[in-house]
């Protein structure tokens, strides 16, 4: 393995860090192995990073830290300057607020249009029907689904559920996107639209940290990389590959 040589860090004192980890453990209860192990990791206002490893490497583990659907079990996870472990709990769903997620099974509501999808995730954190009438359909035609908008989910292909879930999660604009292997269960074209589509996020200021064992993607984007084995991460590179170059 070759050394880690933290791009996050080339800006100086000035740098904004989105997210940060300092030495952090995550050992979940009733397991003797730590699914993270001592990790340190800055991320930049605008970077977008892939995270990488075998299943059980801890990347999922990593994202959910973030969301602080979990708290380190040793160690500090800052998300927007804060400290997020000792944050109360009902500042939680503020931080989250500012976090898209997407994951690999899409997570619409069955039983709602697309639409009534983007649209329910600003109605639960109390915006105005007027902002929702304009938001949804301006989010629908950024992933190209403005016709769609009365369909149900199931009556979409995989792909196209997916950029419903990408709308949902940026209709918000948050600070930080996280995706969970979102191309996990598409085929190559609808995978590459994805792409296309996140990059197009991040482009807008979004952070975006995407879990992924697709290769392809990884070698086609050049983005930063950060390779976990074991809980641990050993490579962490600017414009990085899928497997290791050594
Ligand atoms: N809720 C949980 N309870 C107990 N152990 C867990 C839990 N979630 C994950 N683990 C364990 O923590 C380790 C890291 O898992 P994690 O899901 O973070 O890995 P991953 O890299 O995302 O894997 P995959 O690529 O398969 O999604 C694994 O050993 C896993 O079994």
């Amino acid at each position: 393995m070759n050394g880690i040589d933290r791009p996050g860090l080339a800006t100086g004192l000035d740098s904004i860090h989105v997210i940060r980890f300092e030495k952090v453990v995550k050992t979940y209860p009733g397991q003797s192995h730590t699914a993270l192990d001592q990790v340190s990791v800055d991320i930049e206002k605008g970077e977008f990073v892939f995270l990488v490893g075998q299943s059980g490497s801890g990347k999922s583990t990593f994202l959910r830290l973030i969301l602080r659907e979990y708290r380190p079990t040793s160690g500090k996870v800052h998300v927007a300057g804060k400290e997020i472990n000792r944050l109360a709990s009902w500042k939680v769903p503020r931080l989250r607020r500012q976090i898209g997620t997407v994951f690999q099974d899409f997570r619409l509501l069955q039983n709602k249009t697309v639409a009534e999808n983007v649209g329910f995730a600003l109605q639960v954190i109390g915006k105005s029907r007027s902002h929702i009438r304009t938001a949804v359909p301006e989010a629908l035609d950024l992933v190209g689904l403005g016709d769609k908008a009365d369909r149900l989910p199931d009556e979409l292909s995989g792909g196209e559920q997916q950029r419903v879930a990408i709308a949902r999660a940026f209709v918000n604009k948050p600070m930080i996107l996280i995706a969970d292997e979102p191309t996990g269960n598409l085929d190559p074209t609808s995978s590459s639209e994805i792409m296309k589509l996140l990059d197009r996020i991040n482009r807008t200021g979004t952070t975006v940290v995407m879990a992924t064992h697709d290769a392809g993607i990884v070698n086609e984007m050049r983005k930063r990389v950060i390779e976990l084995e074991h809980g641990r991460v050993v490579r962490d590179e600017a414009s990085g590959i899928y497997g290791n170059q050594n």
